[in-house]
């Protein structure tokens, strides 16, 4: 294994899954962060070792750097040449993986649903297995980053797509207290094909997809959703023929006699100073957000119905740049820093 040229004053870092979608925006992310350096990229054990530009070939002459197959015993090779581990990889193997990172003192940064619910007897059921390690869900800190009140520790959970998109929606009014007790938002939203992840499934093929709703009550992301909010959602995924991009639309029950002015004073206080949250005046569109770290937010208001819509990049927000957002703190460097291309930067 070989590991790029490190650096002291960078945090040094790697990431595991970095063949697939949200690892390869990661990687790309990560290398033009000023503030970290990508030592290294994995993928799975089978893989050969390839160039990360033979995989993504838009990034020849952009990001040089090999992805290697990844084999569980390279974390003590890494132990004191690697801060922080990016896990991109499938909740099991993420669940597998983290202690043997955390055993070498190296942080983990985790994408995947493996530590997201403090709940366990919840994971049979959502995950479809039963998760081996309460001691690491109870350490985990979920990084929903614009209501992220605590230090970030070791153990970083990145919240899922889906939940970031109808939790940024809903947030607001929930600390603000404005929905009715009895309220049950009932959110519908919509992502593109890339949040099924690169491997081939025909169910996902391009020719096969056209829009149609999935994972009804039962969805992983339902649980993380009312875990967020503290009340139960009516939460239905539908996958869309598009590449990348998530529109949530939230319905909800207001108190009686919530004004316009209170809804508007909620979302503008909740995200007055948050770079990557955008109130809109229309109605957002996923080609707007595609391809940057935003969550674009909108809503319209009859009575006590509310309707909030929201939209983010599943690959983004909804996962690299959310983990990049959540390092930066981790590590005491600009929450935005490696987010945007070109001169925002
Ligand atoms: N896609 C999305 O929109 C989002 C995804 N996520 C989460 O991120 C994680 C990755 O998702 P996504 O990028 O879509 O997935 P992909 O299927 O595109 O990529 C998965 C990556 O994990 C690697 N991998 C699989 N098993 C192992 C293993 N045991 N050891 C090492 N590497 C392994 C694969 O390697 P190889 O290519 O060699 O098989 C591949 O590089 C998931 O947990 C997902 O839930 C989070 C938010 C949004
Ligand atoms: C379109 C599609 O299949 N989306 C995935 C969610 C995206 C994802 O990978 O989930 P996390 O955000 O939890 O990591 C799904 O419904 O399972």
């Amino acid at each position: 294994m070989s590991l790029t040229k490190q650096s002291t004053a960078k945090v040094r870092s790697i990431v595991l899954g970095a063949a697939g979608y949200s690892g390869a925006e990661l990687a790309v992310i990560l290398a033009r962060n000023p503030y970290f350096e990508l030592c290294g990229a994995f993928a799975s054990a089978g893989r050969k070792t390839q160039p990360f530009s033979e995989l993504y070939p838009r990034y020849k002459q952009q990001l040089d750097i090999d992805v290697q197959p990844w084999q569980d015993e390279l974390a003590t090779e890494l132990k004191g040449k690697i801060d922080v581990a990016f896990l991109a990889l499938p909740h099991e193997a993420s669940e597998a993986i983290t202690p043997i990172l955390l055993a070498q003192n190296i942080d983990v940064v985790d994408l995947s649903g493996a530590f997201r619910l403090k709940q366990i007897e919840q994971y049979p059921e959502y995950y479809g297995y039963a998760h081996q390690h309460p001691e690491l869900l109870a350490e985990a800190v979920y990084s929903l980053m614009e209501w992220q009140q605590t230090a970030l520790p070791r153990l970083i959970s990145v919240p899922g797509c889906y939940p970031t998109a109808c939790s940024l929606a809903l947030m607001p009014l929930v600390q603000a207290g404005l929905l009715a007790d009895n309220c049950v938002p009932v959110i519908n939203a919509t992502s593109g094909v890339s949040g099924a992840g690169r491997k081939a499934a025909l169910s996902t093929s391009f020719c096969e997809v056209g829009l149609s709703a999935y994972g009804f009550f039962k969805h992983r992301h339902r649980p993380e959703i009312e875990q967020n909010l503290g009340r139960k959602v009516v939460f239905t995924p539908h996958l869309g023929n598009f590449k990348r991009g998530i529109l949530a639309t939230s319905v909800v029950t207001l108190n009686a006699g919530v004004t316009a002015e209170q809804v508007k004073h909620a979302f503008s206080q909740a995200y007055a100073n948050k770079p990557l949250v955008r109130l809109l005046d229309h109605s957002p569109n996923v080609a707007d957000v595609a391809g940057t770290p935003y969550c674009d937010i909108y809503w319209q208001q009859d009575g006590e119905q509310l309707v909030v819509v929201s939209a983010l990049d599943n690959l983004l927000k909804g996962a690299a740049a959310q983990a990049m957002q959540a390092a930066n703190v981790r590590f005491g460097k600009p929450e935005t820093a490696g987010l945007f291309a070109g001169v925002f930067s």
